[in-house]
């Protein structure tokens, strides 16, 4: 790592005699080579202390009047230079140096180091040795420095490292743009695996964060980890903070930041945010009496604030969320890989959700032998959803995460769902006057509060989806908008989606879903789904679990490459390779130029007149292409030919077969005992 030690070298810890001459440049010191500051200006003086040698020795040698008085203009002591002067920023001074811990993090003003000292009276100075003799004092040592400034010009993290305390820089602007949600994850996974790490320890140590002073972005953070791990509302982590660390966040800005992001309305914003502290002197006040930026914040555009509502078009290509740190992400795969109880494979890369098989003459065969039930197969991106104490992240069929924010509270609505895994489909819904509107449509339950349920049959993990998570939100949801639970302000409207789950229903309907559901629905639909009434949650490909397409649409994702010479090559997987596809070619429509989909992933569809495969789309949501064996299945789905016609023919005779004539009997009538019992 290199950095630019823009020091001031007239002040400690260079000797007296080098005070009056101080150097043109800044000095570039490789930091990781030399070690520490000192070595540096160890060079430097050595450096200055051979050119005052040689100086001597011409003097001495021409003797000349001249050259004397050329010697004494490059040691005659000089006027300091501004540049070099190392101000304390401003308002410093008088800011409070830390406050009350909060679940064992410390809010404090960053601590400046020597090269300061001209600008910080004795009385007032805190540096990092200070700081930790002040901690030691009130019986509290630090173990984790966490650096939210934008700059690295007021200590060198070698103070803390040197010492053994663990260092984390989360550079965050300042400035009228609050921390970006990827620097509030990865604050909020260092604080939380350092603490969980404490607690098996006889004296657990401390986080300290600094930004500045201590108050906004410090504030910021703290309340973001407030809200993941325990308090409940946004109200309530604003007010812990500002105790802790009076007046607290004074930002208008960011307290509207933090209620936007929980999806919150303030009650009163005017007591939300309290007035800029006095030792923010009126000069750092701007025109509007509002504090002006802090003075390590750059001067950049302040970024605007996302807002996903005001985004007019939606798309299945958006990406989602906001970025994971990559180490959560390592462990939320290996705790996918637990509830689903897989085993843990080197690597556990691949994405482990149940994936359907087509429907062919063969495996129709399994429609008469075991109990299924049909839904629509929404098409849509497939999710699975991890819901976290911390936060819900969605799983893509890349095994990555992302998280976003959103609100499960359990059936008792006393808490909220941690390590429950669930599975679906996000679509987006044309709503008649309201526009496009994202829904997941949830249709399995693989784990429930940290157990797994992948052995339950479907028709249990489909009751406790709904028992367990549907229900719940949508009460809640109804006793917020009534005023009757005292948590009010949340608005489930601000989140980036909302939840329902999927129907499935008996194979007598299914011709009611195809000709008459499947054209009402506001979102696209691609066929159907036949999913086994008693079947386990199976990982990866279900053999059980059978896919119907409009003829169609029966598609396959190839890998789609050129060659220099405009050639095309095709390509699918084999045991995690790519293979080419020899002879394969892809057809464009008039409006896609084949070499700016070099490198994708390239849907495709079967076209029986010209030969050839014709492209439906391009998937961004999927990096790798489809797996020889599913291209063969689905081949022989596409030979085999099962039209509409063939299947509403086979389910009628199967609706007629005395096993699932008895278990639909059976299944009707509980509904109906069902309906008849109070909610
Ligand atoms: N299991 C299940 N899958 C559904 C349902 N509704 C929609 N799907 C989607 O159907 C997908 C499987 O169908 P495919 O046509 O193979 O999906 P795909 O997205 O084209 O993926 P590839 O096979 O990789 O091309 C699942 O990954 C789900 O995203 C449902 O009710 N149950």
């Amino acid at each position: 790592m290199t950095f630019s030690m823009d020091m001031d070298l007239n002040a400690s810890p260079v000797p007296d005699d080098d005070e009056q001459q101080p150097y043109d440049e800044p000095v570039e010191v490789d930091y990781a080579q030399e070690g520490h500051v000192e070595s540096a200006v160890a060079t430097l003086r050595r450096e200055r202390e051979e050119r005052r040698k040689k100086l001597k020795r011409e003097q001495q040698d021409d003797g000349s009047r001249l050259h004397s008085q050329q010697i004494r203009n490059d040691y005659a002591p000089q006027p300091k230079r501004h540049s070099r002067f190392k101000e304390a920023p401003q308002g410093w001074l008088d800011c409070p140096a830390f406050g009350e811990p909060i679940d064992k993090i410390i809010p404090s003003k960053v601590p400046l180091d020597e090269t300061f000292n001209e600008s910080v009276p004795p009385g007032k100075r805190y540096s990092s040795k200070q700081l930790v003799n002040k901690q030691r004092k009130a019986g509290r040592e630090i173990g984790l420095v966490i650096d939210l400034t934008n700059t690295t010009r007021y200590y060198s993290p070698a103070e803390w490292t040197r010492q053994g305390t663990k260092y984390a820089k989360i550079a965050c602007k300042g400035r009228d743009a609050v921390p970006d949600n990827e620097s509030v994850n990865k604050f909020v996974y260092e604080a939380m695996m350092f603490l969980d790490r404490q607690k098996q320890s006889k004296n657990p140590k401390y986080i300290l964060v600094h930004c500045t002073h201590g108050h906004n972005r410090t504030g910021f953070m703290i309340i973001h980890y407030l809200m993941r791990t325990h308090v409940s509302c946004v109200a309530e982590a604003i007010n812990i903070f500002a105790q802790r660390r009076p007046p607290g966040i004074y930002k208008r800005d960011y307290i509207e930041a933090l209620y936007s992001f929980y999806h919150e309305v303030p009650e009163n914003m005017m007591l939300a945010c309290p007035p800029t502290p006095e030792w923010k002197r009126p000069d750092d006040l701007d025109l509007n009496g509002e504090a002006k930026q802090d003075d390590d914040d750059d001067n950049g555009d302040p970024e605007p604030l996302r807002n996903e509502s005001e985004d007019k078009i939606i798309t299945n290509d958006d990406v989602l969320g906001d970025e994971v740190p990559y180490d959560q992400q390592e462990a939320l795969r290996v705790l996918c890989y637990r509830l689903l109880e897989m085993p843990l494979v080197r690597g556990h890369s691949q994405f482990p959700g149940s994936h359907p098989v087509s429907l062919n003459s063969e495996n129709l065969q399994l429609l008469r032998q075991r109990y299924y039930f049909a839904t629509w197969k929404a098409d849509g991106t497939r999710y699975m959803m991890l819901i976290m104490r911390d936060g819900c992240f969605l799983i893509d069929r890349n095994f990555c995460f992302r998280r976003v924010q959103m609100r499960f509270p359990h059936k008792s609505l006393e808490g909220l769902h941690d390590m429950t895994l669930i599975d679906g489909e996000m679509i987006i819904d044309t709503v008649p006057d309201s526009g496009l509107k994202r829904r997941y449509l949830a249709y399995d339950l693989m784990a429930l509060g940290a157990v797994s349920k992948t052995k339950l049959p479907f028709s249990e993990r489909w009751k406790m989806l709904e028992d367990e998570i549907i229900r719940p939100r949508y009460h809640e949801k109804k006793q917020f908008e009534s005023g009757a639970k005292s948590n009010p302000l949340y608005k489930y409207d601000m989140e980036l989606f909302s939840v329902r789950r999927k129907d499935f229903w008996l194979l007598s309907t299914v011709k009611k879903v195809l000709k008459e559901f499947i054209p009402s629905l506001c979102h696209d639909a691609d066929g159907l789904i036949f999913q086994g009434w008693d079947d386990p949650y199976v990982t990866r490909t279900h053999e059980g679990l059978l896919k119907w397409k409009y003829p169609e649409m029966n598609s396959v994702d190839f890998l789609f490459e050129l060659t220099n010479d405009n050639r095309q090559l095709v390509f699918l997987y084999e045991r995690g390779k790519k293979k080419l596809m020899d002879g394969a070619r892809i057809a464009f429509t008039d409006d896609v130029d084949p070499s700016s989909v070099a490198g994708r992933i390239v849907e495709c569809s079967w076209n029986k007149e010209e030969q050839c495969w014709a492209c439906m789309r391009i998937r961004s949501d999927k990096s790798t292409p489809n797996d020889i064996n599913t291209y063969r299945k689905v081949m022989r789905s596409i030979t085999d030919n099962i039209t509409e016609e063939k299947l509403l023919e086979e389910i009628d005779e199967i609706r007629r077969l005395p096993m699932y004539a008895d278990r639909m009997h059976a299944h009707t009538k509980m509904a109906q005992q069902r309906r008849r019992l109070p909610p």
